[in-house]
């Protein structure tokens, strides 16, 4: 079984754009999965798709085995928390603590499992002494940790979160990917979207581009340092790997796409040297 399967989508609005087209994807549980592509590839559509927000034309999502329908919309949403770009869209109630109890609430919990949600969620995020603040007047990197928590709360197996470090301070983005890694250790299955291929290279198992609608690629992180499809998503190759190329000793390596990766690289090349001068 996997987490996601999508075979054969194709989504088109009401304007007749075509914003997903034969898209078939396998995602595994317990990955952590980075979709990049230009604005307007369909990444926030195809994310929508994932918790029964919006249905494809053509083609069929099954989420743990689940075939997604209208019917079951219910069931897939307990499965997969999906957390939008904009925390408007997502934090509306009078306190923090309302909003992010309106999940479990809404799958009639007790009160005695609705406290203990919240209070791990809200601490998970860091916003437990917010509790009985107004989301209204929470600063925006504020308001995408309630919206998190809103998600946590509701202990979903898969996470889903569109452009998660948009318009967050550096901290703030350490903090998400702190988080995200933390959900990874739960044994969660996290799909999110991003422009940033420095914490893609860093972070991700799996790493999808998409383009037009279209899959461009699926592989591992290392994708991200291939020119070719690195240009074609409009994306950048990382900076670890634009470093590297500008050294001709490893311009025709492998080029490393995180820390960890030229660390690795550096040290073997340091230990060949050695056997080289003794
Ligand atoms: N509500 C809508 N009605 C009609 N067309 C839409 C709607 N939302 C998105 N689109 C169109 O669908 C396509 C995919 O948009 P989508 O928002 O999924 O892209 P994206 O990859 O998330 O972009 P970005 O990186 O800018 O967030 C675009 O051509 C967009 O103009």
């Amino acid at each position: 079984m996997n987490a996601i399967e999508m075979n054969k989508v194709t989504f088109r609005y009401d304007n007749g754009i075509e914003a997903l087209k034969d898209i078939t994807l396998t995602i595994p549980i317990g990955v952590k999965v980075a979709l990049l592509g230009p604005n307007g590839a369909g990444k926030s559509t195809l994310l929508h798709h994932l918790n029964g927000l919006k249905v494809p034309n053509e083609g069929t999502i099954s989420i743990l085995g689940n075939m997604v329908t209208k019917k079951n919309a219910h069931f897939i949403r307990e499965q997969v928390g999906l957390v939008f770009q904009d925390p408007d869209d997502q934090v509306f109630s009078g306190t923090v603590w309302d909003d992010v109890a309106f999940g479990p609430r809404n799958l009639h919990m007790s009160e005695e499992d609705i406290n203990e949600m919240c209070t791990v969620a809200l601490g998970n995020v860091g916003m437990l002494e917010y509790k009985d603040r107004a989301p209204y007047h929470l600063s925006y990197g504020q308001k995408k940790r309630v919206a998190i928590a809103g998600i946590l709360a509701m202990r979903p197996d898969i996470v889903i979160l569109d452009e998660p470090m948009a318009f967050l301070d550096p901290a703030g983005q350490d903090e998400i990917a702190g988080l995200l890694q933390g959900l990874h250790y739960m044994g969660k299955t996290i799909l999110l979207s991003t422009h940033d291929v420095n914490f893609a290279a860093s972070w991700a198992d799996m790493v999808v581009l998409l383009k037009d609608g279209k899959i461009l690629a699926v592989g591992d992180n290392q994708l991200l340092a291939d020119e070719k499809y690195i240009r074609e998503a409009n994306l950048h190759l990382p900076i670890i790997a634009r470093t590297f190329k500008m050294v001709p000793e490893f311009s025709s390596n492998k080029l490393p796409i995180n820390e960890q990766e030229a660390f690795r690289l550096l040290f073997k090349q340091l230990n060949e040297k050695d056997k080289y001068e003794y």
